[in-house]
């Protein structure tokens, strides 16, 4: 069920990751560019046409009033509210702890210079809505952004089958305090938060996951907008060592496995007795899932299982692969993490299984995929602030120090600078 790789097959490796990277083609951005285009061009007239086009929804309205919400926040059922809830608090409580401080140096001659955190202004939240509904992923994009202050947070999401806003989404939205609510998803929601529309309004910074067309569309309007990372399809790298269990492991692949047809979950163990257990109950798990057709195509195209020699060569494979989510299934998970360098989040010994950061733990979701991991970060606080620097000379420090500066400025040739010091001494 898996495509079977020795970690010496360094080619099939290779392989692997440049269709990885092949996933964000020149053909998908293209396709992606063209639809940007039009809505920056034609709106809210060309949100609808690729809503009707894409989701098969012919939309009257984009905004989702604030009557709507409630009343189909209110039809949520009572026990998901109640672990929501109960989430919610987790979140806030893992992410208080990532607040930046302003700092203030003081030094003699009354000079003092320093850094302030501010939050973003306007900040847009794509919560995916393609193929499931990601009530979690309203919580993991929009309480950092409360706790780092954010003034403004507009949601977008694609209707559900029936045109509306899914009760879970609605009340996810209301629990974490969002302001506003749009129905448009994919490249033409991205572009509507980038460009601005006659409804939506353009953002400072576009946040949340979605599948290729999102990340290929957040990529493009980089630039005009800031975004938090490339957070595309799904991504789980199970290290498992031979005391893992193959229906624990098999599980958690096909965890990941169920989320899209580009998702992909890859094992990388030293025992082949457990990768061919593990092939056993992928089939036979998988054959009881609603989401069988999805996982098939997912582990056809992206299913792998690594062969290694030792548990430190193992690491050594998920550092070159950088995936989203890395699960250490080892007996002494601490003594590998030390080693990990690329991966969007851990999840440490035989109980810790994704779906416990996916909804409750507390961590972000909201990660970094196609090995983006080498050099990009989960969401968090940090990714709703921005930092801005100030500096305070007296009378007295100018003098003292304005000859030194002159000297580099003139060393710079740059002598409008130097004056500006010189007056002043
Ligand atoms: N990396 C992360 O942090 C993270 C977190 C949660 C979910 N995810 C991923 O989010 C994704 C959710 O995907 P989804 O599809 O369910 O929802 P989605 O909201 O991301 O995408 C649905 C939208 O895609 C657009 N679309 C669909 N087919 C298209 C086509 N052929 N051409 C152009 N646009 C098209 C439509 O506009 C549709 O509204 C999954 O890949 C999942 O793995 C990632
Ligand atoms: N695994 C996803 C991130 O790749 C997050 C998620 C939300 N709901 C279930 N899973
Ligand atoms: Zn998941």
């Amino acid at each position: 069920m898996l495509e079977r790789i020795k970690q010496s097959e360094t080619k099939k490796l290779e392989a692997y990751l440049r269709s990885r990277s092949d996933d964000l083609s020149y053909e998908v951005l293209s396709k992606v560019q063209l639809i940007l285009s039009d809505v920056r061009q034609h709106g809210d007239e060309a949100i609808i046409r690729y809503t009707k086009a894409f989701d098969g929804i012919e939309l009257t309205s984009l905004r989702v009033s604030d009557e709507a919400l409630n009343e189909w926040a209110a039809a949520a059922d009572e026990a998901f509210k109640e672990a929501m809830t109960k989430a919610k608090d987790n979140i806030i409580a893992f992410h208080e702890a990532q607040k930046q401080n302003n700092y203030l140096q003081q030094q003699s001659l009354g000079i003092c210079l320093g850094q302030r955190v501010l939050p973003l202004e306007r900040v847009g939240v794509y919560v995916p809505g393609g193929r499931a509904q990601y009530p979690s992923s309203v919580l993991m994009n929009v309480l950092p952004a409360k706790i780092a202050g954010v003034k403004r947070i507009v949601m977008i999401t694609p209707p559900s089958k029936s045109g509306q806003l899914d009760p879970k989404i609605a009340y996810a939205a209301q629990l974490a305090g969002v302001d506003e609510v749009y129905l448009a998803g994919g490249a033409q929601g991205i572009a509507a938060l980038a460009y601005g529309s006659e409804t939506i309004p353009r953002v400072d910074k576009i946040v949340g996951p979605g599948n290729i067309y999102v990340a290929a569309a957040k990529k493009l309007v980089y630039g005009t907008v800031d975004i938090d990372m490339i957070a595309g399809p799904s991504e789980i790298l199970v290290i498992a060592d031979e005391g893992a269990r193959a229906d624990y492991t098999a599980a958690d692949l096909l965890s990941q496995a169920e989320h899209d047809p580009m998702a992909s979950a890859i094992l990388v163990t030293t025992s082949s007795k457990l990768a061919d257990q593990v092939c056993e109950e992928l089939k036979r798990q998988s054959e009881q899932l609603p989401k069988q057709a999805i996982i098939a195509e997912s582990l056809k195209a992206y299913g792998k299982l690594i062969l290694c020699e030792t548990l430190a060569d193992c690491v050594e494979v998920a550092n070159v692969i950088a995936p989203e989510h890395l699960e250490l299934m080892v007996a002494d998970p601490w003594a590998l993490l030390g080693l990990v360098r690329n991966a969007g989040s851990v999840f440490l010994g035989y109980y810790t299984c994704e779906s416990v950061g996916d909804y409750w733990g507390g961590t972000n979701h909201v990660l970094p995929t196609n090995g983006t991991a080498r050099f990009a970060s989960a969401l968090s606080v940090d990714s709703f602030v921005k930092r801005s620097s100030f500096l305070y000379y007296s009378k007295e420090a100018i003098e003292a120090y304005g000859s030194k500066i002159v000297t580099l400025a003139e060393s710079e040739n740059l002598q409008a600078h130097a004056n500006a010091v010189k007056v002043r001494m």
